[in-house]
């Protein structure tokens, strides 16, 4: 039995799309199958999988069917389920235009685990509005001996952002091969550690290691949570719009943190392969 996929990528943070528009293809999609699809030897490789399913057809999020006909059911590339991806929905978005399966001329809302959001076509990128962020607490994160202060910023998933002085692999940071320490009393549930170095005004550049993908060439809402940080550490006050470009190993991300404290990721997002499988 062979199932048809899609392999696309928004600033080098790689996804398996598998079209199951009612469900039936996928059951619940089991996380050994999302690991064998994700296994960058022995399957196709990813980062994670986009299953492109309609929300009615999710039980869980079926609730969100009168606002959004098509749901991003996300899995990291262990098998877990977070409740965004940034990249991932512009990725999403990208094969409902391509397939034709949503109004080019029109927002395009998708439901995710953290609620509905809505993509707009912007030129040649995609814009979508992520929501609004929550700004909590100071955490630490730990890599080997060395210590950092964090902010802790939750854009729907949870992220721990710190601020270094390089980014170098080969210095403090190091290659990001084991998840950094964090304190479980804050992230119960495991967090997106995101190391941020100044590089301007507004201008910023990161690297990151996901929850359950380790560290990836990009991730969307990290950026997001990223964006945020420096703006509240650079003195942002309520009502005020920031914009600030981001810088990741895979491409660039431009964030606004409006006005009305709405939360706007703008950047590329290509389908590169389509195919049938077998895992
Ligand atoms: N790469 C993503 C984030 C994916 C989910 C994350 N690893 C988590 O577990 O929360 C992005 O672009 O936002």
């Amino acid at each position: 039995m062979t199932y048809p996929f899609l392999k696309g990528h928004g600033t080098q943070n790689d996804f398996v799309l598998l079209p199951d528009h009612d469900g039936s293809v996928h059951g619940a999609l089991d996380p050994t199958r999302v690991r064998a699809l994700c296994d960058r030897r022995a399957g196709i490789g990813g980062d994670g999988v986009l299953r492109v399913i309609r929300t009615a057809s999710l039980p869980e999020l079926a609730h969100l069917a009168e606002h959004a006909e098509w749901c991003m059911d996300y899995r990291n590339a262990d098998g877990s389920v977070s409740e965004m991806c940034g990249n991932g929905i512009r990725v999403f978005a990208r094969h409902l235009l391509e397939e034709g399966l949503v109004d080019p001329a029109a927002p395009i809302p998708v439901a995710t685990r953290d609620g509905v959001k809505t993509i707009e076509v912007a030129g040649s990128q995609l814009r979508v509005a992520m929501g609004r962020p929550q700004v909590l607490g100071e955490t630490a994160v730990s890599v080997g001996h060395l210590t950092w202060a964090a902010r802790h910023v939750d854009v729907g998933n949870p992220h721990a952002v710190a601020f270094v002085d390089s980014l170098d692999p080969s210095g403090p940071v190091g290659r990001l091969l084991e998840p950094p320490v964090h304190d479980p009393a804050v992230y119960p549930l495991g967090v997106n550690v995101e190391f941020v170095l100044r590089r301007g005004d507004r201008h910023v550049a990161m690297r990151v290691h996901e929850r359950g993908s380790g560290e990836t060439r990009s991730c969307g809402t990290g950026a997001c949570a990223v964006a945020v940080a420096a703006a509240v550490a650079d003195g942002r006050v309520a009502g005020e719009e920031v914009t600030y470009r981001v810088d990741l190993p895979g491409g660039t991300l431009t964030i606004t943190w409006a006005a009305d404290d709405e939360v706007f990721m703008t950047g590329p997002a290509e389908i590169v392969a389509r195919g049938e499988t077998a895992l």
